[in-house]
Parts: structure tokens; sequence; C-alpha cells
């Protein structure tokens, strides 16, 4: 943890200012956003309207916050540092801001979350991940969510079939959203600088949701991501994957009172699937939402799932 002090070397109306000494802990992510063109830029992007509800996820000093509560109804902030929630708490005191924010002590990972209309997020990185998929489960889902993360991360969520960054975050997101890159974010705008570039982008959850299972969608996605330039039908012959898909179609045959023929060959069902896809020697860092669909109808067809 490295003794910073947070200065104003700002416009004098930025609480971003206060000569707050903090010790910022870098187990909770904590790369303060000091430029105020960028805080108000991401603010901007957001594009909030007066009726707005906003979940903040970790307001920190209240950079973000505090221009936040200038626009919408209410800004609900999540924050794990009681430090930090003292700091945002104190800092919007005695003003008509103080009405529109509830600070909720806590992570937010493990928060049951309330209402909210647009997320708003200069992410603590260790957490991106699990934030981006517990957004995308929110129901309603947001409108949007505008969120701050190191670059490479950003990509990921943005990469197209091909793109050197596909993965199985990118395939599984875009499932569920529409991605933008919106913003890039140079290092030395936030005390203590990060190691890294970040990026802002744009997640906007598709409402209605696509009628398919997460658990489902996520599972195929596993196995064909495992080495995503493998062909497909060399993830399939891996020995765990071929027990689990045997497994998986003996107990969906006894939830379905049917019998397990005697001469079942799991091999063969998985090379039929394959075969009827013309997907056996696809690599999955090439391929989209259709073929990826096609796979997990055809497999649910013969009665193997993947939850
Ligand atoms: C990158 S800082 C952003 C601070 C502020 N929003 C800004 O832009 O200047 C991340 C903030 O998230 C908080 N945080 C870290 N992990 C968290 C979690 N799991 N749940 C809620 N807040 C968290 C940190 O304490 C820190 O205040």
């Amino acid at each position: 943890m490295g003794k910073i002090r947070v200065r104003n070397n700002n416009a004098a109306s930025d609480a971003e200012v206060r000569n707050t000494v903090f010790k910022f802990n870098k187990d909770f992510g904590q790369h303060i956003l000091k430029n105020p063109l960028v805080a108000q830029g991401i603010v901007d992007k957001a594009d909030l309207k007066q009726s707005d509800t906003v979940l903040e996820v970790g307001p920190g000093t209240g950079n973000l916050t505090v221009r936040m509560l200038e626009k919408a109804r209410k800004v609900i902030a999540v924050e794990m540092d009681p430090r930090m929630a003292a700091e945002i708490t104190k800092r919007v005191q005695g003003t008509p801001k103080e009405k529109k924010l509830q600070v909720v002590l806590g992570d937010v990972i493990k928060t049951d979350l309330p209402y909210f209309d647009v997320c708003v997020s200069n992410t603590p990185y260790q957490i991106s991940s699990p934030l981006v998929f517990k957004l995308l489960q929110q129901r309603p889902a947001p409108r949007a969510a505008i969120l701050m993360f190191q670059r490479e991360f950003a990509l990921r969520l943005v990469a197209r079939p091909g793109d050197p960054l596909y993965c199985r975050l990118s395939a599984n997101v875009q499932m569920w959203a529409h991605v933008k890159h919106i913003m890039k974010v140079g290092k030395n705008n936030f005390r203590p600088p990060p190691l890294v570039e970040s990026s802002v982008v744009r997640i906007e959850p598709k409402n209605p949701p696509p009628p398919l299972a997460f658990e489902e969608w996520d599972g195929l996605l596993r196995i064909v991501f495992l080495r995503k330039n493998k062909t497909i039908g060399a993830c399939f012959k891996t020995s765990s994957i071929i027990e689990m898909v045997e497994n998986n179609y003996r107990t969906w045959c006894s939830q379905n009172e049917r019998m397990v023929e005697e001469d079942f060959d799991v091999k063969s069902l998985i090379d039929g699937v394959l075969q009827q896809c013309n997907l056996q020697d696809a690599r999955a860092s090439k391929c989209g939402q259709t073929e990826f669909l096609s796979l997990l109808h055809a497999f649910h067809q013969v009665g193997v799932h993947f939850a």
C-alpha cells in the first residue's frame, strides 16, 4: 500500500481535490480517477436521465459520484472500503446531493442489487469478470453499463471471431449484450497509476434476453474454448469431456424416464452431432453465435446438456 496525498491540482470546485491522506489499498484496486475531464467524459457517455437510478460500483472518493448526482434522481454507491464510504458520505454532507446518495458498504459481488437503470463504474480490476456476469444476470435488465476496465479485458469484451483476443468471454458477453469500446484512458489519469492502460466500454443488455439458459451456453463454450485454436472435434476428444457428456446424457435419460441403449457409445453420439453441424474441423477462435447455437441445439436434440 502506498501513502498518497489527494490534492487539488484541478478546478477549485472538484473535490477530488480534498487534501485527504489515504493509504490506497491496491488489493481493492484503488486507482482514483484524478483527471476531471475523463470523469466528466464517462458520466456524459452514460447519457443519464433525470429519472434514473444509477448503480455505482466502487465510488472511492466520489469523483464520478458527485457528477452523476447532478444528473440523476438517485445514485446507489456500493463500496467495500469503509474509509472510502465515509469519504464520499462526508463529501456530499450538507449539500442537496446528500439526499440523492445511498452508500451501501460491502462487496458488490456478494450484494443483492436493488433496481437500477444504469451502472457506472471505474471498476476494481480484480472483479471485472464477475461484475460483468452479475450485471448481465440482473433483472429487470439495466438500460446500460458504462464500465472502465483494463484495456486488454475491454478489448476481449468487444473482440469478434477471428480477432486474436476473441475468447470465451467475448462469445459469452456478446450473446447477452451489445458491447462497444467507447474511450481509451491512459494510466496517468489515475492516482496511483495502475500498471496497465484502461478503456471504457458500454454494455447494453439485450432486452428481452435471448431465450437460452446461461449455464447451457457457458457450459458449451467452456468445452470449445478449452484450447480455442484446437478443432472443436479435438476438444470433444478430451477424456474428461467425453466422461462429462456421458454422465450428463445418462442423467438426462433418467430424469426423462428414457432407457440408455445397451450398446450406447458416447463417442459416436458426439461424432454424429459434430458431423451434422459440420463443425468437427472448425475452431472456436473463428466461430460465432450461429455456429455455437447450432451445436448447442443439435446436442440438446440428442439429450446432451451442459448445465
Ligand atoms: C478504481 S477505484 C475507483 C474509485 C472512484 N470511482 C474513481 O473513479 O476515482 C475502485 C473502488 O472500488 C472499491 N472496491 C474494490 N472492490 C470492491 C468490491 N468488491 N465491491 C465494491 N467496491 C469495491 C475500492 O475500494 C475503490 O474505492
